[in-house]
């Protein structure tokens, strides 16, 4: 067994399939010939607000019950600030924020570089490091870029950082997403869901900004 590999030893070897091969090695840096595209003309304006992409986004809704209702603004380039309130729900250890729900602030908030692009896109691949311990109570504040695009690969990474926007970093991570049609989500999602989105003007009308042609 090759210890470097992360995939399961029994789909390691000669034969398993070059997809997988592909996929398991592909780094969340960009290569050499990627590129940094402009913000795309529909971009919010910097220091725009974003809103939710879906009400019950676990991320991002202000609909979700537990969710992280993280606020995300656009920056000046490619780029977003984002804050999330770390409340006792949210704890792992007593009195200390879940590393898993961390890692969904960053997937989140990578997400949200989308709004700058004007295209939807899905992580396939999230790398972080968790640098210190964030208390219940404080403010994960967040800073994503992205730092290349090749096809329909969007590289990006993020710091979170406690105690203000300048405090010390608590996590960092590094994402490739994976440009993706409207028909991703219409053709793998939950089918009510589906509908009460589309049957939703607001939401139809976001879903539809985000529609790309890769
Ligand atoms: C309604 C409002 C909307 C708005 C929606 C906004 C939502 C944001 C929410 C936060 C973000 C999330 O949590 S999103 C949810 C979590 N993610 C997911 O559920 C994604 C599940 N995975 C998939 O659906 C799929 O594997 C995809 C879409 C990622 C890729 O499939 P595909 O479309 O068939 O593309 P494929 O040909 O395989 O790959 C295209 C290129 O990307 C590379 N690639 C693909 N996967 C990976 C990977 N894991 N790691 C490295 N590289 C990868 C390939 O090598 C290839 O490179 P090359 O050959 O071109 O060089």
């Amino acid at each position: 067994m090759n210890r470097s590999d992360p995939t399961p030893p029994a789909a390691q070897g000669p034969d398993r399939p070059a997809a997988v091969r592909a996929v398991a090695l592909a780094p969340t840096t960009p290569p050499a010939d990627a590129v940094l595209p402009p913000r795309a003309p529909e971009a919010p304006a910097p220091g725009a607000l974003l809103g939710s992409h879906y009400d019950h986004c676990f991320g991002c809704g202000p609909q979700h019950p537990q969710g992280l209702r993280l606020t995300v603004v656009a920056g000046e380039g490619l780029d977003v600030t984002a804050e999330f309130t770390v409340r006792p729900g949210h704890q792992g250890g007593p009195g200390l924020a879940h590393g898993g729900l961390l890692v969904t602030a960053m997937d989140e908030t990578l997400g949200s570089l989308n709004w700058l692009l004007h295209s939807a896109a899905v992580t396939g691949r999230l790398e972080t490091d968790f640098v210190r311990p964030v208390p219940v109570d404080s403010v994960l504040h967040i800073h994503a870029w992205i730092t290349g695009v090749h096809g329909r690969k969007i590289y990006s990474a993020a710091e979170g950082r406690i105690g203000g926007p300048d405090g010390p970093v608590a996590i960092r991570a590094q994402g490739l997403f994976v440009q993706v049609k409207l028909e991703h989500f219409t053709t793998h999602g939950r089918p009510e869901d589906i509908k009460k989105a589309l049957d939703d003007p607001d939401q139809f009308k976001r879903a539809r900004a985000f529609e790309v042609n890769p």
